[in-house]
């Protein structure tokens, strides 16, 4: 601290206005409050010493880190998301902390995430589906095909960049299998779009297929408007999930391709589910014309026919 700097000052504010990060001396100033997940709250840092670079910052207060576990888990993130490099998944840009919280900065993705997306359009047409869930699938790839289970996929951990390109976010709860074929046995805090075989607790553990059963539950839910297993209270849900109860409304007309990639992915038997490989081949993605890359950000308000 330089010595014109009065000591007090740091117990006074919880997160200063300009925030410092005493390792390679940077400074930021904190912009809008973008929302929270859990203990951490996230903010528009602009960095004052690069260009004004916008960043995300999740920001988790050293109050909330007392405990072992929530300690671990914290290590386990920042571990696992810094070791990534993929286009699909939020870069992780550094991490940093002072006497009261501990600062993640992470690449800002201005258009927030698919929950959002889902919330202003209701649901999407094929095209666009087709377009997210091939990202959402070379991501998930990425992971796998380096031993990472990401085991919380949602529309809320699914970030949508200015130029609208899917990146995937949120390793609080992702592992790192230490070798081929190691089933995975716990996991602490609650996925939204859990598998079965967690919620069993199967002697014979989880892997890398509960992200293909996210996976599915994601593609239902861009479709139809809403997850397949929703009801009002958490233990009915897990009913239905253990159960397999869940159908497609009439109401609401989508593929047969559609329809039979969602049914080959919501599988009780983990095993009999497709890998992430098989389902770039899935004939939900043989389409005549070609799938876009990227789609306007028109496409947040309004579907892309209607231009
Ligand atoms: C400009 O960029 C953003 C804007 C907004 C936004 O407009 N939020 C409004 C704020 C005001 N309230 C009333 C409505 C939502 C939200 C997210 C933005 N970008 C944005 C947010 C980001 C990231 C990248 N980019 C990453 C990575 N992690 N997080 C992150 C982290 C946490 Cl702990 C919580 C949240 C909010 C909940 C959520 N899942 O969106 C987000």
């Amino acid at each position: 601290r330089s010595s014109a700097e009065p000591a007090h000052t740091e117990s006074m504010t919880i997160i200063e206005e300009v925030v410092k990060d005493k390792g390679v001396i940077r400074r930021y100033s904190k912009g809008k409050f973008l929302g929270k997940g859990g203990f951490a709250k996230c903010y528009e840092f602009i960095n004052l010493d690069d260009e004004k670079k916008v960043q995300a910052a999740k920001i988790i207060p050293k109050s909330s880190l007392t405990k072992n576990r929530a300690r671990q888990k914290l290590i386990s993130e920042i571990k696992i998301h810094k070791s990534l490099n993929h286009t699909n998944i939020v870069k992780f840009q550094h991490f940093f902390e002072d006497q009261e919280n501990v600062y993640i900065l992470l690449e800002m993705c201005a258009n927030q995430t698919m929950n959002e997306l889902i919330k202003r359009r209701k649901r999407l047409t094929e095209l666009e589906v087709q377009c997210y869930l091939l990202q959402i699938l070379y991501s998930i790839k990425y992971l796998h095909d380096n031993r990472v289970i990401h085991r919380d996929l949602k529309l809320g951990n699914l970030f949508l960049s200015d130029k609208m390109q899917i990146k995937l976010g949120d390793f609080g709860l992702a592992t790192k299998l230490d070798y081929e074929g190691e089933r995975k046995r716990t996991i602490c805090g609650t996925p939204n779009y859990i598998a079965p075989e967690i919620l069993e607790a199967k002697e014979t553990g989880h892997s890398f297929e509960v992200d293909v059963w996210s996976f599915g539950v994601i593609a239902f839910t861009l479709l139809i408007g809403k997850p397949p297993f929703e009801t009002n209270d958490v233990k009915s849900t897990y009913k239905k999930i253990r159960t397999n109860d869940y159908s497609f409304p009439e109401q609401i007309q989508i593929s047969s391709a559609a329809k039979n990639m969602i049914k080959k992915i919501l599988i009780t038997d983990p095993s009999k589910r497709p890998t992430v490989d098989e389902l770039f081949y899935d004939d939900f993605f043989k389409t005549g014309g070609s799938i876009p890359k990227l789609l306007p950000v028109s496409t947040l308000a309004c579907p892309p026919s209607a231009s």
